[in-house]
């Protein structure tokens, strides 16, 4: 594919290939109790766990299991982020006397290595094995797509399955700009398409994609400018980890403009090396003096959203109703059709793959047993792998505030850990959140090294109800970057009435 033209479609279902058996429509319709559609996270979560509970199961998967995350989200991106982590740390190595010269990047070995992974996990996975061994059947026969309440079509056979309960589990895709020359930019499904790196990139969309795919690309050596429209970066983050991250991306030499009026059109265009490229034309945020700008890039990225796949669904066929970008589900993940569930980015809610796997569970069990779960995320640790890395759970600050002023913070430097100090990694802070009895915590936020694995700690404590005082007496081994955890549990101790902690103070050192 030419940099700056899309492929045909969008995501991971347009190449669906029908495997299995020859089209057996005229015979009646295979009757199940449970079948569920779609074979990401939440689907093949949700069929093993409907099997578990002795419900005859099928899972019609339009290509192959893994879905968004295993095929082109969380595994290819994180093997592009340790691509971009070699890389700097390469640059790096002169510095303890490694002599290793930067080689230009090999984009081709580097994409081959992606896939090569993501053989590797579906290797690790054995989905198709364990839905076998647990009995379930995998209908790999093309899109499915309703022709009545509780029939559906399969797009590759003709053939028809009737359950007593559907599970829709369709994940989603980007969300196109409605604006003139739209497919001329590349969406993140098919970053791998691409022939080479590009080296002037845009990318539209400050989210948790748009920031993963700048901070490889930039490593790698692209020319990178990123576009928001919200007032600020990763705007669902709390407004220091956005602040921290926007920060070093500005040191990184990308060029970021937040609070952008509109993205208006792409064109054909020849860039300055001569070299087929897109002209992004976009209105400047109102702080930079708005107005209408345009450059010539050799790739614009749409990172723009993420609707659900619901195309070709033939959700009117069932009854169900969905708004723009999902199909809303009740407590209990029903849609507004009661024998129909939507789990994972089908229902919009909370789009990670852990909370694929608890609503897959929770709708499995309300699928056989009736409905008895109904959702709860309270506590959805999450983060990006962009450098530095940022992770968060619970509330933010300003979360915290609106229910309570006078809940108390307590934000520890990654500078005053020794640990980041002996790794020349301190860029970034772990901030937590508590009640003002600090008897809860409420919510914790990092950026920097190990940010993810610091909060999911953070998470396992929150998740056992412990209190500020006893995380302050954990031990912690030396030296961790997760010491960071009881250093920020000693400033909230400390913290004054105004609710702020200093962690420079005594209390902040491990
Ligand atoms: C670039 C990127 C990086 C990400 N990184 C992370 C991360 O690091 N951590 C994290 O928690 N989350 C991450 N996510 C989000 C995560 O990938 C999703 O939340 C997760 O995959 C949702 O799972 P799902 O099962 O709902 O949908 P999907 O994984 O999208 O699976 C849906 C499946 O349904 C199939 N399908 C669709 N329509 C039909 C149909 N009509 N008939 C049959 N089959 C159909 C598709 O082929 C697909 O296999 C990332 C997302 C992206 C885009
Ligand atoms: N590491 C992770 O856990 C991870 C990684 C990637 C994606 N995800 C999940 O997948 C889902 C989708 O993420 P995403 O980042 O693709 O979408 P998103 O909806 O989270 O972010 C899209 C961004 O594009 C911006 N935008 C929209 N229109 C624009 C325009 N015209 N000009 C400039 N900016 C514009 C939005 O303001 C928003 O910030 C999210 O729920 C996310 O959490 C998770």
């Amino acid at each position: 594919m030419a940099p700056g033209r899309a492929a045909p479609d969008d995501g991971v279902v347009d190449d669906a290939t029908p495997t299995a058996s020859p089209s057996d429509a005229g015979d009646g319709p295979a009757e199940y109790d449970v079948l569920v559609v779609g074979g990401g996270p939440a689907g093949t979560t949700a069929a093993l766990r409907a099997a578990e509970l002795g419900a005859r199961t099928a899972l019609a998967e339009a290509r192959r299991t893994g879905g968004t995350c295993v095929n082109t989200g969380c595994v290819p991106t994180r093997v592009l982020a340790k691509t971009a982590r070699l890389v700097r740390e390469v640059r790096q190595a002169a510095d303890y006397g490694l002599a290793v010269s930067e080689q230009p990047v090999d984009w081709p070995r580097t994409v081959a290595r992606v896939r090569e992974r993501i053989e590797a996990v579906q290797e690790a996975k054995a989905e198709p094995d364990r839905l076998a061994d647990a009995g379930v059947d995998l209908l790999l026969e093309g899109r499915a797509r309703f022709v009545g309440p509780h029939e559906v079509e399969l797009e590759g056979t003709g053939r028809r399955v009737r359950a007593r309960t559907v599970l829709l589990a369709v994940g989603g895709h980007t969300r196109r700009l409605p604006i003139p020359g739209t497919e001329l930019a590349v969406v993140p499904e098919h970053v791998l398409d691409l022939p080479a790196v590009p080296r002037r990139l845009a990318v539209i969309g400050a989210g948790n994609t748009g920031a993963q795919l700048v901070t490889v690309f930039s490593a790698l050596g692209s020319e990178v400018t990123l576009l928001e429209v919200a007032p600020r970066i990763l705007a669902q983050t709390d407004a220091d980890v956005s602040a921290a991250v926007h920060e070093a991306f500005v040191d990184q030499g990308i060029a970021v403009s937040v609070g952008v009026q509109g993205v208006t059109s792409h064109e054909r265009a020849t860039t300055a090396e001569g070299a087929e490229g897109v002209r992004l034309t976009w209105i400047a945020p109102e702080a930079d003096g708005g107005g209408e700008r345009s450059e010539v890039f050799d790739v614009v990225v749409q990172a723009t959203g993420w609707p659900a796949r619901l195309e070709g669904l033939g959700l009117d066929a069932a009854g169900v109703t969905h708004d723009r970008k999902g199909v809303p589900v009740d407590e209990y993940l029903r849609t507004d059709v009661e024998h129909v569930y939507a789990i994972g980015d089908a229902n919009q809610d909370s789009m990670l793959v852990q909370a694929a796997h608890r609503e897959a569970e929770d709708a499995a069990v309300n699928a056989v047993l009736g409905p008895r779960r109904s959702r709860r995320h309270q506590l959805l640790p999450a983060g990006g792998f962009t450098d530095p890395d940022y992770a968060d759970v619970g509330l933010t600050e300003a979360q915290a505030r609106e229910r309570d002023p006078r809940c108390v913070v307590a934000t520890v430097p990654f500078a005053s850990m020794e640990r980041a100090v002996i790794d020349d990694r301190t860029r970034g802070f772990l901030k937590l959140v508590a009640d003002r009895r600090r008897e809860q915590l409420l919510g914790a936020h990092a950026v920097g090294e190990s940010a993810v694995e610091v909060v999911q700690a953070v998470t396992t404590a929150m998740a056992a109800g412990v209190d500020v005082a006893t995380l302050a007496g954990v031990q912690y081994a030396y030296p961790t970057y997760s010491a960071v955890i009881g250093a920020a549990a000693r400033a909230l101790l400390a913290a004054d009435d105004a609710g702020t902690g200093d962690a420079w103070a005594e209390t902040g050192r491990d």
